[in-house]
């Protein structure tokens, strides 16, 4: 018996980075996934294969999560092809870093949009689906380490990271009643296609690394047990919790 045998999980920007790896944690326990993705076609196709390799059922959605249709799209397409929704798993973001004195008013839109919006109308769509369901369901935000600390060159995307955070625990109190359960990680510095560039700076890269208490920085595949997790049973009665999953950064001062 696997943790997630019976369960179809939805994850959105799963083309890539921590989405792709929960989408495939999730497939390796037992669930059958499907994901969203916003433009890279081949990512998501090679994500569906890895599915498939874990002996699952995948599909690939394409779709902008800023638009709210996108997230109404994304659960019946889900529901048609598997017939309902267990868990979704609200990932997809974007972090264009930029000082903030002359942030273009179009990169905080899009930033409030896609990650903040885009993760509001994906877990309202889902939420909607299991209450019809009648059979509970679990909401898992990717918020981050952000949502508790700033960035210089991140005051558009911090705070979207803090309402994910925020939205959690407000839907863990709206959906309790419907034994939807709510809850968020929150990631520390992981490497993928989001911090690349800013983490080609060698002298960051190794400052970064040396503020983590377990001296690397993290791999999209450490979010995968801990969403699994959430999703799963064995967190029954964990509600309106984040967990940090940070290599022990967050609690670094000294
Ligand atoms: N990496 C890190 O250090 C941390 C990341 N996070 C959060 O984790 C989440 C995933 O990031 P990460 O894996 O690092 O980044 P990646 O850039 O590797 O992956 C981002 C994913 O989101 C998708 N995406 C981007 N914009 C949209 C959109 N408008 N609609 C639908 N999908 C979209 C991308 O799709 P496509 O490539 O097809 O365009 C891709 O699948 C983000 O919410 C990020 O804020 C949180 C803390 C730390
Ligand atoms: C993209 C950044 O490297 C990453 O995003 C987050 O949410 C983390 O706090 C890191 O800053």
């Amino acid at each position: 018996m696997k943790l997630l045998d019976g369960k179809t999980v939805l994850v959105t920007g799963a083309s890539t980075g921590i989405g792709r790896a929960a989408a495939v944690g999730a497939a390796k326990a037992g669930a059958d996934v499907v994901i969203n993705y916003h433009s890279r076609d081949d990512d998501a196709a090679a994500c569906i294969a890895e599915i498939e390799a874990a002996g699952q059922r995948g599909l690939a959605i394409k779709g902008d999560v800023a638009a709210p249709e996108t997230a109404t799209e994304f659960v019946a397409k889900a529901v048609e092809a598997f017939g309902k929704v267990d868990v979704m798993v609200s990932n997809a973001g974007i972090c264009p870093f930029h000082s903030f004195l002359d942030m273009p008013v179009e990169t905080v839109q899009r930033t409030m949009q896609v990650n903040l919006l885009g993760g509001y109308f994906m877990c309202q769509a889902a939420a909607n689906q299991m209450v019809a369901q009648g059979h509970g369901g679990a909401l898992i935000a990717v918020s981050s380490i952000s949502a508790l600390v700033g960035g210089e060159y991140q005051t558009h995307y911090t705070p979207t990271k803090a309402g994910l955070h925020s939205l959690m625990q407000s839907t863990a109190i709206a959906l309790g009643k419907y034994n939807i359960r709510c809850n968020s990680v929150l990631p520390g510095t992981i490497l993928t296609e989001i911090n690349k560039d800013d983490l080609a700076d060698e002298a960051k890269r190794k400052y970064m690394e040396g503020r983590i208490p377990l001296g690397r920085l993290g791999q999209a595949e450490d979010l995968a047990g801990p969403i699994v997790f959430l999703a799963s049973d064995m967190a029954a009665y964990v509600t309106g919790a984040a967990l940090l999953v940070d290599g022990g950064a967050f609690v670094n001062l000294q």
